[in-house]
């Protein structure tokens, strides 16, 4: 690994910081930099390495999972197998070592399920590296929320709000409009209309879309650029077209939690020396929590054990079973931070004994503490195209600004990049998938918004597999448009990550049972009613690019579409922004992990401050709330250290 800036004591095997933080994403960056910048010394341990020389990572519109910057994960969306292989994409492994990708109907007899493929990022960064980057704030409810289950007032709309401006790099909307910063960290950007002006079938679209909610078309082309994160009152229930932002810089090179590191790193005192004391060690998987029992007191993080080396976990592409890595431990002084995300961080809990007693002694992990809500309430936002098929040949093209060279995606030689790295040129400015549709249907559980909607043209997004294997999917015709429905505040919360064994290398097991019980139901009506939407914005797109003919969910009578759309969502949506694993809930919530404060239940000198700190999914895309609350935890952390908490 890597490591730079003052520690405290070295030994060989055992370091000593004030403060551990586990997980470079945007729970652990953060705070990790926060609490060095007030003058703590803190270990940041991460899993992968630096991959900013890979410029797949740095340029938002060929952004790509490469193999050294993911852990692969492969899920269930439910735990009944039946159920489970009526998905269109899920992943099997053939009796030749093949993979195959399709529905278990059609699946060959040698096959056996693997799961559906859910990859994250696993690299300095965290998934903000390999996300989309799409940067949506919640409704302000999410965190009137939170302030209401546990009574701590510090939670609010407006306080959260205050800390998005403060950490905000707005490059989108004119200096000085309220609600939003213009000199934090966080860069955002937006389409200024320039790309669909150029693009009129896609605007064609959007009137459509404007029609089905009895709109005014005339407007698409400025409602696709209004500020999606604007700070109107109402805001969370204003449906209509906006222009969707991103975290990226004014040239859209990526922004992500990575950069907070290495800026932290880079900082310098006059004589040269590191100005904060943080040390980054990557190459280090964190295998369990030490903890210390101690007699009429809670249990006492003391520090994390690790194994230092490449690709270790199992979920690595490059994972080599045979090399396995030096074990090593650090202590805290002060406290544990664990941000290694909605599957890994509830992982790590319950091998070090924190967990539902009845899967740690599965595996004979003697339980520290009972605590049955360690990878319970796992949410996602699930997600799934409309496709609609237009009759033109090529309805979509864009009109190229003169001198434009032809992109090829980051596949060598691509002329787009040297003028990337010049600030210029197609990668250096907003793409076609820079809009959001925002819908609140009848089935909207408090009045919110709760449909997010995104038009990728020429493109349906169905989700992910992985790229080497063979898709039993027939290819989209020519003028293809896909509108990506996100339920925003799904009702159901009833996946799980549990321990598959006692080794740290191993993946837990995941299963979202993605739309269960009565709660659910909820989720699919919003989404059969979304899919409705679609289908009268397909019809209403005016000439020459529709009307459009809408082929999935496919659905031969309009009238009586419902039951196939809602059995459609539920088998057929993804997700990728799984959250609320290890909760935020009120003291007498059975499945609270968390207090108010990020303070894990029953053991002392130990936090989560990441994705699945949520107690409810925020808003449709959960990365900027996630650096949110990485910035809340740093405040509520150096009050503890100032009052001198006794732990
Ligand atoms: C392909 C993809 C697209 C996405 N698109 C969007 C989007 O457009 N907008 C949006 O809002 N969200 C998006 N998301 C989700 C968003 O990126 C995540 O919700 C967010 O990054 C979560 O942050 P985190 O800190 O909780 O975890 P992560 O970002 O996953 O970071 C966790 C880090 O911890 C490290 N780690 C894990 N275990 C250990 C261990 N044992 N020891 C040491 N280190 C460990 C991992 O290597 C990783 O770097 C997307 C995610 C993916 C994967």
């Amino acid at each position: 690994g890597s490591g730079s800036g003052g520690g405290g004591g070295n030994n060989n095997n055992q370091d000593v910081y004030d403060y551990i933080v586990v997980g470079s994403g945007p729970g652990g960056s953060p705070i990790a930099a926060n609490l060095a910048k007030a003058g703590y010394s803190v270990l940041l341990l991460e899993a992968g390495d630096d991959q900013s020389a890979d410029l797949t990572t740095q340029i938002i519109n060929i952004g790509r999972n490469g193999p050294a910057n993911r852990w692969d994960f492969f899920v269930r969306n439910y735990a009944n197998d039946v159920e489970n292989e009526k998905n269109n994409h899920l992943t099997w492994r053939r009796a030749d070592g093949s993979l195959w990708v399709g529905n278990g109907s059609a699946a060959p007899a040698d096959a056996t399920p693997l799961g559906i493929y859910y990859p994250r990022g696993a690299t300095l960064g965290g998934s903000s590296v390999i996300n989309a980057g799409v940067t949506v704030l919640p409704s302000k409810s999410t965190w009137d929320y939170i302030g209401r289950i546990t009574g701590d007032r510090s939670w609010s709309g407006d306080a959260i709000r205050r800390i998005f401006q403060r950490i905000e790099r707005n490059h989108y909307v004119p200096p000085g409009t309220p609600g939003h910063g213009f000199d934090g960290y966080l860069d955002t950007n937006g389409n200024d209309g320039d790309i669909y002006a150029r693009t009129p079938g896609i605007v064609d679209v959007f009137k459509g879309m404007i029609s089905a909610i009895g709109g005014n078309p005339a407007k698409a082309l400025t409602d696709v650029t209004r500020d999606l994160n604007n700070a109107s009152p109402n805001r969370d229930r204003t449906e209509g077209l906006f222009g969707l932002p991103f975290h990226a810089n004014e040239t859209w090179g990526r922004f992500s939690a990575r950069t907070i590191v290495l800026n932290t790193l880079a900082a310098k005192k006059p004589n040269g020396s590191p100005r904060y004391p943080l040390t980054l060690k990557t190459n280090s998987l964190v295998t369990r929590v030490l903890l210390e029992t101690r007699r009429g007191k809670k249990p006492l993080a003391t520090g994390v054990e690790y194994l230092e080396g490449t690709a270790l976990y199992s979920a690595d592409p490059r994972y080599n079973s045979t090399s396995t890595g030096t074990k090593r431990t650090a202590k805290a002084r002060k406290e544990v931070i664990l941000s290694g995300g909605v599957f890994n961080t509830p992982q790590i809990l319950q091998l070090s004994g924190i967990g539902p007693r009845q899967v740690l002694s599965q595996f004979n992990i003697p339980v520290v503490v009972d605590l049955s809500g360690v990878g319970r309430q796992l949410q996602d936002n699930p997600e799934f195209p409309v496709v609609g098929v237009s009759n033109n040949t090529d309805p979509f093209a864009t009109t190229p600004i003169p001198g434009d060279p032809f992109c090829t995606f980051g596949f060598p030689p691509d002329p787009c990049i040297p003028l990337w790295q010049q600030g210029t040129g197609p990668y250096a400015r907003a793409a076609i998938n820079t809009n959001a549709f925002m819908l609140k249907t009848s089935h909207s559980p408090d009045g919110e918004l709760d449909v997010l909607v995104f038009g990728l043209a020429g493109f349906a997004f169905r989700g992910y597999w992985p790229q080497e294997a063979f898709v039993n999917i027939p290819p989209d015709p020519p003028g293809v448009f896909g509108l990506s429905v996100v339920k925003i505040n799904p009702q159901s919360n009833a996946g799980s990550v549990k321990l598959r064994s006692s080794n740290p290398r191993d993946t837990p097991l995941i299963n979202f049972e993605q739309f269960n019980g009565q709660a659910a139901d909820r989720d699919l009506n919003a989404l059969a009613e979304a899919v409705a939407w679609a289908r009268r914005a397909y019809n209403a797109t005016p000439p020459p690019t529709g009307p459009m003919q809408t082929t999935e969910p496919a659905c031969a009578n309009e009238a009586s579409c419902v039951s196939g759309d809602k059995e459609h969502a539920k088998y057929q949506a993804f997700g990728h922004h799984a959250t609320s694993s290890c909760a935020i809930g009120g003291d007498r919530d059975q499945l609270a992990v968390l207090d108010s404060k990020f303070r894990v239940r029953g053991v002392a000198g130990l936090r989560v401050v990441d994705g699945s700190a949520f107690p409810r999914t925020p808003g449709a895309f959960p990365v900027v709330s996630t650096f949110l609350i990485s910035e809340k935890a740093s405040e509520d952390v150096l009050d503890d250290a100032k009052r001198g908490v006794q732990l």
